[in-house]
């Protein structure tokens, strides 16, 4: 199912928590919400849901003005951040719930429901847990049963509130895997809150972000990361050098050979992956030296800086892969010439 948003403002007293929000979400798509803390997932979520009201603006699920319309008769399913299974149900009568409270005329049989849980459960790969209760499940697994239950009823949308915001950070990335074949082989148009940009970029196909109730960018995680449309973006998606004409970094600019007279803009911002290092011989005059740097797996960070080994000056993040920074053979106090391969500019 598509899903419309026209023009979607909320305020909460005087405070605005969504101010005229657009967007349009084609069905079968895979969406993550994604902004800092309080900028209004949430409450978005919750108005396509009709578990909140917008003061203004409306929402369409399939060109169909659903604005009026009771969260009951939306066909959406959700799972939220602290799993709310039912603790004296097992597994699988939690799952089985949105069936057996259907109107009895709508009602699948008993048979039915039994082989349309069981299918639901193997889906989720927890098939094998169906006579246990909730307490007797990992957070993972509650999750996935969560998962599970919300499909029972084959929502034709599936929003879900950081549904793994309460897990460790392992079981997380697996559960952002689940989800993204899940979603495969689904097709359910699916939204999902996060304030965890790696998730974002890692499940979703497109990106929403929003700041202050308002969205600043919607693309495709490559997108959104190589084309950010905006400072706030720039900063928030991955990291970034950011360089300020007004200040004093024209000098590192050029330094690393980049030429201000194209200057689209006050500040550069350049991700790390965008500097390339060169070593340079200790009797060369240059400004710039390795300070230190860290293992991030695959790649190597290096902290770069202009006044020596424990200067307190600006430090520029610069990233290579693994192999490439063993053959520089570098060590801390290394002299190095910089070269900025792209900038973005922002006002
Ligand atoms: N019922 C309410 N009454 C008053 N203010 C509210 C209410 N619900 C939300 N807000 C405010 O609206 C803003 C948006 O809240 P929302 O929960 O949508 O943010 P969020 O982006 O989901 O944040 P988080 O990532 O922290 O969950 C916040 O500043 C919040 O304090």
């Amino acid at each position: 199912m598509s899903i419309l948003l026209s023009n979607i403002s909320k305020n909460f007293g005087q405070f605005s928590a969504l101010d005229h929000v657009n967007l349009e979400i084609p069905e079968g798509e895979l969406v993550a919400l994604l902004g800092p803390s309080g900028c209004g997932k949430t409450t978005l979520l919750r108005i396509i849901a009709g578990l909140e009201r917008a003061d203004e603006g409306r929402v369409l699920l399939n060109g169909e003005d659903v604005t009026d319309e009771h969260v009951r008769n939306r066909g959406i399913g959700f799972v939220f951040q602290h799993y709310a299974l039912f603790r004296h149900m097992t597994v699988f009568d939690n799952v089985a719930f949105g069936l057996r409270v259907k109107p009895r005329k709508l009602r699948p049989s008993e048979d039915q429901i039994k082989e349309k849980v069981h299918a639901l459960l193997n889906l989720v790969q927890l098939d094998w847990l169906n006579h246990r209760f909730p307490d007797q499940l990992s957070g993972g697994q509650r999750q996935r049963i969560a998962l599970a239950r919300a499909l029972a009823v084959e929502p034709s949308v599936l929003l879900l509130d950081e549904p793994f915001g309460a897990l460790d950070a392992s079981v997380r990335k697996d559960l952002r895997l689940w989800l993204r074949h899940l979603h495969h082989e689904l097709n359910v148009t699916t939204i999902f809150v996060t304030h965890d940009q790696e998730e974002a970029m890692e499940v979703a196909s497109q990106i929403v972000v929003l700041n202050h109730g308002k969205i600043e960018q919607k693309g495709s995680p490559s997108e959104i990361y190589d084309h950010p449309s905006n400072d706030f973006v720039s900063r928030f998606i991955g990291q970034t050098n950011v360089f300020h004409l007004e200040k004093d970094d024209g000098v590192w600019l050029k330094s690393a050979g980049m030429s201000l007279d194209d200057a689209r803009g006050i500040t550069a911002h350049v991700r790390p992956h965008n500097i390339a290092v060169v070593k340079q011989s200790d009797s060369v005059s240059s400004p710039v030296f390795l300070k230190d740097w860290q293992h991030l797996g695959a790649t190597i960070r290096l902290e770069l800086g202009r006044d020596g080994l424990n200067g307190s000056g600006k430090i520029i993040y610069a990233e290579m892969p693994n192999e490439q920074f063993k053959q520089l053979e570098l060590a801390k106090g290394d002299k190095v010439a910089l070269f900025i391969k792209h900038a973005h500019w922002f006002n």
